[in-house]
C-alpha cells in the first residue's frame, strides 16, 4: 500500500560524496512493504542497505560494445543506481533508448562524442565503470591490447580527472594489469589521484574460481557458495587463485589443485578460443562487473562487511604497504580489500600461502611488474608506441 511520497533529501551526512549538479527532479514513492530479503536467486539486485536515499549517477563507457550493453542492462535493472550515463564512440543513443523502456526507476541518457559527450555523461557522476576498448583474437595476449587500449584509456582518464574527479573508476579494459595505472598516472598528473576509488575489476577471475571449483567439488554444488580469493594481477601467470583459502574449504588432490589453478589463469582465453575472432568474454564479464559494481555501492550506502578481490594502488590503501613487502615491491596488485563508504577501506593480509600458491606468486611477480612500469611510463614519459 502506498503510505505516501517524498521527493530525495540531501540530508544524511553520508550523501555528502553525491554530486550536486545532478538534476534531483524524480519523486520517490514509498511503500509500507518491507524491502526483499537477498536471497541465493535474487542476490544480484538486492538493496538491503542502510542509506538507501544516497542518489547514484552511474556512467558505463564503452556502453555500446559486448560487456557495456548485458553490463548496462543489469545497471538499469539495479536499485541501487538512480541514472545512468552511457558514452561510446557508436550507438550509445541507441543503447539508451533502447534500455530506457524498461520499467526500472534508474533514468538512462546516451551520450556521442560529439556536442562534448564524454563531459555531460560524466558530470555528477559517482562510479564510472569502463569497458571500452578492443578485445583480444586467439593467437593475442591482454598485454597486446596495449597498444590501442592505453591511449583509449589514458583519454577517458582525463576526462574524469577533469569532470568527476570524486567519483569510483571501475577498470574493465585490457590489459588491466597496465591499464590501471595508466589512469592513476593521469589522475596524479591532474592532482586528482583518490587511490581508495580506482579499482581493476578482477572479479571475473573470483567467479571463475568459484564456479570451477563447484563443478569438480561435488556435483551439483552451487558455485555461489564458494568463496575463493584471487589475488596477483588479471593475466594469465599473474592470475593466483588461492584455493588453499577457500570457503567453505576443499579438499583437492596436487592433480586437481594444478587443473583448476590453469583454468582460472587462462579462463579468459577458453572463451576466445571458443568465440573464435569474435572477441573475448563479454556476458560473464558484464555479470562480474556488476557485481564489483554492486558491491561498491553498496558499501557507499552503508553495507558493512564487504569484501571483494580487486586490483588497487598498494600505497594508497591502508594495508596495501604491508601487502606490497610481502609481495616484493609492486605498487599495484589484487588483494582482498575491504569496501567502505569512501571506497577501499583497507586491503586484508594475503594469509598463509600453501607452498604451491607462494610458487605462483614468485612467477607472477616479473610479469605484473613489467606490466605495471609500461602503463606508468606510458602517462610519465608520453607515449612512445
Ligand atoms: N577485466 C576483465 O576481466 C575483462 C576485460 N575485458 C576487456 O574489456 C574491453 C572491452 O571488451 P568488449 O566489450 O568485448 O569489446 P567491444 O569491442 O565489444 O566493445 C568495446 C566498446 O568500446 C568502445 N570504444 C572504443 N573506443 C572508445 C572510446 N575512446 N571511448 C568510448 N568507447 C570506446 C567501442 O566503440 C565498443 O563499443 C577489452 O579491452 C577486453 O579485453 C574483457 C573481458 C574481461
Ligand atoms: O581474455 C580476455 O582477453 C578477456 C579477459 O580479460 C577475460 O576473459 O578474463
Amino acid at each position: 500500500m502506498l503510505r505516501g511520497f517524498r521527493r530525495h533529501r540531501w540530508t544524511h551526512p553520508a550523501a555528502r560524496w553525491c554530486h550536486p549538479a545532478i538534476p534531483r527532479k524524480r519523486i520517490y514513492l514509498r511503500t509500507t512493504l518491507p524491502p526483499p530479503t537477498p536471497t541465493r536467486t535474487n542476490f544480484l539486485f538486492s538493496s538491503n542497505n542502510v542509506h538507501s536515499s544516497i542518489m547514484v549517477k552511474a556512467v558505463v563507457i564503452g556502453a555500446a560494445g559486448g560487456i557495456g550493453q548485458p553490463l548496462s542492462l543489469l545497471l538499469k535493472m539495479s536499485p541501487l543506481i538512480d541514472d545512468l550515463a552511457l558514452y561510446d564512440v557508436v550507438n550509445s543513443k541507441g543503447v539508451a533508448a533502447d534500455l530506457s523502456h524498461i520499467a526500472s526507476p534508474a533514468t538512462v541518457t546516451g551520450h556521442l562524442p560529439a556536442d562534448d559527450g564524454l563531459k555531460s555523461a560524466l558530470t555528477g557522476a559517482n562510479i564510472v565503470v569502463i569497458p571500452a576498448g578492443v578485445p583480444r583474437k586467439p593467437g593475442m595476449t591482454r598485454d597486446d591490447l596495449f597498444k590501442i587500449n592505453a591511449g583509449i584509456v589514458r583519454d577517458l582518464a582525463t576526462g574524469i580527472a577533469q569532470n568527476c574527479p570524486e567519483a569510483f573508476i571501475l577498470v574493465i579494459s585490457n590489459p588491466v594489469n597496465s591499464t590501471v595505472p595508466v589512469v592513476a598516472e593521469v589522475l596524479k598528473k591532474h592532482n586528482v589521484f583518490k587511490p581508495k576509488r580506482l579499482f581493476g575489476v578482477t572479479t571475473l577471475d573470483v567467479v571463475r574460481a568459484s564456479t570451477f571449483t563447484a563443478e569438480v567439488t561435488s556435483e551439483g554444488a552451487d558455485p555461489r557458495e564458494f568463496t575463493i580469493p584471487v589475488i596477483g594481477g588479471h593475466s594469465g601467470v599473474t592470475i593466483i587463485p588461492l584455493l588453499s583459502q577457500s570457503k567453505p574449504s576443499v579438499n583437492l588432490s596436487q592433480e586437481q589443485i594444478e587443473h583448476l589453478t590453469n583454468r582460472v589463469q587462462f579462463g579468459g582465453d577458453e572463451v576466445v578460443k571458443a568465440k573464435d575472432g569474435a572477441g573475448s568474454a563479454t556476458l560473464s564479464m558484464a555479470f562480474a562487473g556488476y557485481k564489483f559494481a554492486e558491491a561498491v555501492l553498496k558499501a557507499v550506502k552503508g553495507e558493512s562487511g564487504i569484501v571483494e578481490p580487486s586490483y588497487v594502488y598498494l600505497p594508497g590503501v591502508p594495508g596495501g604497504d604491508e601487502i606490497a613487502q610481502s609481495v616484493g615491491g609492486v605498487d599495484f596488485f589484487s588483494g582482498l580489500v575491504e569496501l567502505g563508504a569512501d571506497g577501499a577501506k583497507k586491503i586484508r593480509p594475503l594469509g598463509n600461502l600453501s607452498d604451491y600458491e607462494k610458487k605462483l606468486l614468485d612467477a607472477a611477480l616479473p610479469e605484473l611488474k613489467g606490466n605495471i612500469q609500461k602503463g606508468v611510463s606510458f602517462v610519465t614519459e608520453g607515449s612512445k608506441l
